[in-house]
């Protein structure tokens, strides 16, 4: 019978192999006795079973709250768990539940993460994950390979009337943007109802894509319940529009993967509330694991923010959730790694030094919205960052050669986002 097995990095008070076991008796028999009932032979199959551990370091503080150890050492493994595909079939809101659920209330962690899950060939058969992806969004766009896709998010992110948005997006798209979307604080204002932002966005849009045969990709929020959430998804598809955004941690599995499995917009994830999911080194869920559970579900972009970025995440775990969205396991099919935050062309460099890669929808939002000489100043700069980047020009070169990009690094290069 096929297995799921899920890597966790855990933290003890207590010897591993026994925190290791309880983890798998909670997250399948599920309680703390014996129970009559639980034979030996429902045992065999259902129970889950450690596959492996590791042994990493022993330390003397414990990394989160809740237990304390009668011998003050706290041993951290790599644990691999496994679970019979039978115990919840294809249903991903139960498999979160098994992988992600009490066993982060169990006393015997003070610590545990989430790093990665290996799912069985069956996986691939039952779900159809991205349906557009890197090729599809290149060819919805226009882009061919050979650099990233370039964006923006409108800023400011509330607070403009649709034609005060649709105004914007026609300085983007004559100065050759691909792709633009709403912040995900966006999606239905006083002074910008959701369909009078479609149509004053879309009427820009089409028209451009009638002059010039490029349709500028503007992905719309669509975050809501589910009803409005799917009239919103067909009113951007009856005004022409390409693609949809949805906000992963706020609708959740259920909600993208019934938008996802329309199958006719390409799907943006953005995942803010990521922090709280990842920012604790030993709490959460690492983005390796977190990028599969949404491709499962469909999505075509997600969000990986940005080299020097503005938040607190480190490069390293930048480059790292670029490679495991580029990695066609487990459906043998890409997502779309979208860099973002705090990004204005200068990082394009490091980026494509550190992935050689240029499968990327490569946005920066107040770097185009603020630059010196206006947005489609600030399209034209993105666009020779990347040029400089992948003609393997330095950022000092780049910025004497090209006037635009010369402008953000005068602005925006003085910037550094400080963090511990
Ligand atoms: O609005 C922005 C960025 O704006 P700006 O370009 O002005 O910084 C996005 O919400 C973040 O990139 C999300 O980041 P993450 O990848 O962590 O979800
Ligand atoms: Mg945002």
């Amino acid at each position: 019978m096929e297995r799921i097995t899920a890597r966790y990095y855990i933290e003890t008070p207590y010897a591993v192999e026994k925190a290791a076991a309880v983890l798998a008796g909670e997250q399948s028999s599920g309680t703390f006795v014996a129970v009559p009932g639980e034979t030996e032979e429902l045992k065999n199959q259902f129970a889950a079973q450690v596959e492996h551990i590791e042994h990493l370091e022993t330390v003397s503080e414990p990394a989160i709250p809740g237990a304390s150890s009668p011998d003050g050492s706290y041993r951290r493994a790599m644990v691999d768990v496994s679970w019979s595909v039978e115990n919840f079939g294809h249903n991903l809101p139960t498999l979160v539940s098994t992988l992600q659920g009490n066993l982060y209330e169990i006393t015997q962690f003070t610590g545990l993460k989430l790093m990665d899950i290996h799912f069985p060939e069956s996986y691939a058969n039952s779900y159809r994950g991205p349906r557009f992806g890197i090729d599809g969004c290149r060819s919805l766009t226009g882009v061919t390979s050979g650099r990233p896709l370039l964006g923006t998010i409108i800023k400011p992110s509330v607070g403009l009337t649709p034609a005060q948005t649709a105004e914007i997006v026609d300085t983007l798209a004559q100065a050759g943007i691909d792709f633009i979307k709403d912040d995900e604080l966006m999606t239905s204002t006083a002074n910008s109802r959701f369909e009078d932002r479609v149509d004053a966005v879309m009427r820009v849009i089409n028209r451009h894509a009638d002059r010039t045969g490029k349709k500028v990709m503007y992905a719309f929020n669509i975050s809501d319940e589910l009803e409005p959430m799917l009239r919103k998804y067909e009113y951007v598809l009856q005004a022409g529009g390409t693609c949809a955004m949805i906000s992963l941690n706020s609708v959740g599995l259920t909600g993208a993967k019934r938008i996802c499995d329309l199958g006719e917009l390409a799907i943006h994830g953005h995942r803010n509330g990521w922090g709280m999911l990842n920012r604790h080194p030993l709490l959460g869920i690492e983005f390796p694991a977190y990028q599969k559970l949404w491709r499962l579900a469909g999505v075509d972009q997600l969000h990986v923010n940005g080299i020097q970025n503005k938040f607190w995440e480190s490069d390293d775990s930048v480059v790292r959730s670029i490679a495991s969205c580029l990695d066609p396991a487990p459906l043998g099919k890409p997502v779309l790694p979208v860099v973002s935050s705090g990004q204005w062309g200068g990082q394009a460099f490091e980026t494509y030094r550190r992935t050689q890669t240029t499968d990327l929808l490569y946005m920066a939002g107040g770097g185009i919205m603020a630059h010196p000489g206006g947005p489609a100043a600030g399209v034209t700069a993105l666009q020779q960052a990347w040029e400089g980047a992948v003609t393997g020009l330095k950022l000092e070169d780049a910025a004497r050669q090209y006037k635009e990009f010369r402008q953000s690094v005068e602005k925006f290069g003085k910037l550094q986002f400080s963090r511990a």
